[in-house]
């Protein structure tokens, strides 16, 4: 046999297949309509996505109940944290019909490099520090340019403030300076009693997300902020084992000792922040340049030493902190090393 005719044949063997696979989706979103139309579903309600497995989801209804839904067939890419419409079948399952609109996407780069959104209607990003081990100098600005790309407003947790010398220390100094330019910041320590009670504050009837450097204590937060989800993870991983339930994706929590604050975590999702930047992102997170950014007198002002640059005579004024300014360089010539 020729190599073309195999392939053609293999070509019209996968055709076939697709044409059966189609046929059958078409039947079943048919058969769906009908029994949606007969009434076999119960009213339209509001719902978030907790997990998706697939094309089933476990999706959390508005009285709390965890409910296992499948998607109608024309529905595609909901993540995490979806706000959707629902309706109730028999045997306590359901089916999602719609997304609602999203106020944010946290996305990620996939294998190929290619951006994909992991959660949606995320709040605030909590970018946690540590006393040990301490941001090396420019961690700080790199997180909060990549959070500032998202839209999604960061906040800055400061871990491990039982390691911090009673003056406050070089890092107590960094962060006030954050502080002054709007971020909010909260101090943790997970080795005293009512060390996270600023955290829980923060956390109140919000949806975040957990971001970091290995080592910062995430793990150690997110088992105090969710003692019993912990056994409950436990419990799933064993499911897992008989192939039920995995899911790398990420998850959604409700923290009832943060007045119902939601928390969506997954490892790859805890690794954000850590991907390449570019120029445009670099100067567009740096958030007190924005006023002096369209006032250079060249448009394609690099701000290097070029004559009536705004930004460096802001710093110049005081009305930028030099420190941030040098970061700022760093990062734009590690772009291009
Ligand atoms: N002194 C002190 N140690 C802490 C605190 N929080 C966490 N640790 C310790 O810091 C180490 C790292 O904590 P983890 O919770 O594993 O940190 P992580 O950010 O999850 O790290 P990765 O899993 O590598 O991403 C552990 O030995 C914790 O016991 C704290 O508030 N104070
Ligand atoms: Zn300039």
């Amino acid at each position: 046999m020729s190599k073309r005719k195999l392939s053609r044949q293999q070509r019209w063997r996968v055709e076939k297949i697709q044409a059966e696979r189609e046929k059958r989706a078409a039947k079943h979103d048919a058969q769906e309509a009908e029994q949606l139309a007969a009434g076999e579903y119960g009213a339209e309600q509001a719902g978030r996505v907790i997990a998706h497995f697939g094309r089933s989801l476990e999706v959390r209804s508005a009285n709390g109940a965890a409910v296992r839904c499948h998607l109608r067939a024309n529905l595609e890419g909901l993540v995490t944290g979806d706000t959707v419409i629902w309706r109730e079948g028999q045997e306590g399952s359901g089916v999602v019909v719609a997304r609602t609109e999203r106020d944010s996407v946290l996305s990620r780069p996939d294998a190929q490099g290619r951006l994909k959104p992991v959660a949606a209607n995320v709040d605030q990003l909590l970018i946690v520090f540590a006393v040990e081990p301490s941001p090396h100098a420019n961690l700080i600005d790199r997180y909060l340019i990549a959070a500032e790309a998202t839209g999604i407003a960061p906040v800055l947790v400061l871990n491990k403030v039982d390691l911090l010398p009673d003056d406050g220390g070089e890092l107590g100094q960094l962060l006030e300076r954050y502080q002054a330019l709007g971020y909010p910041v909260v101090r943790t320590t997970t080795a005293q009693p009512d060390g996270l009670a600023a955290l829980y504050r923060q956390l109140a009837e919000r949806t975040s997300v957990f971001v970091g450097q290995s080592g910062v204590g995430k793990s150690s937060l997110i088992d105090q902020l969710l003692p019993e989800e912990t056994l409950r993870i436990g419990a799933l991983s064993e499911d897992s084992r008989k192939g039920t339930h995995t899911t790398t994706t990420a998850r959604l929590y409700t923290m009832p000792d943060a007045r119902d604050g939601v928390l969506i975590d997954s490892p790859g999702i805890r690794e954000f922040g850590l991907t390449h930047l570019d120029a445009q992102t670099v100067t567009d997170g740096f958030i007190e340049f924005r006023p002096f950014l369209s006032h250079c007198r060249f448009r394609d002002c690099r701000h290097q030493a070029e004559p009536g640059c705004a930004l460096l005579a802001a710093v110049e004024a005081g009305k930028i902190h030099p420190q941030r300014f040098a970061s700022y360089r760093r990062i734009l010539a590690s772009l291009n090393a």
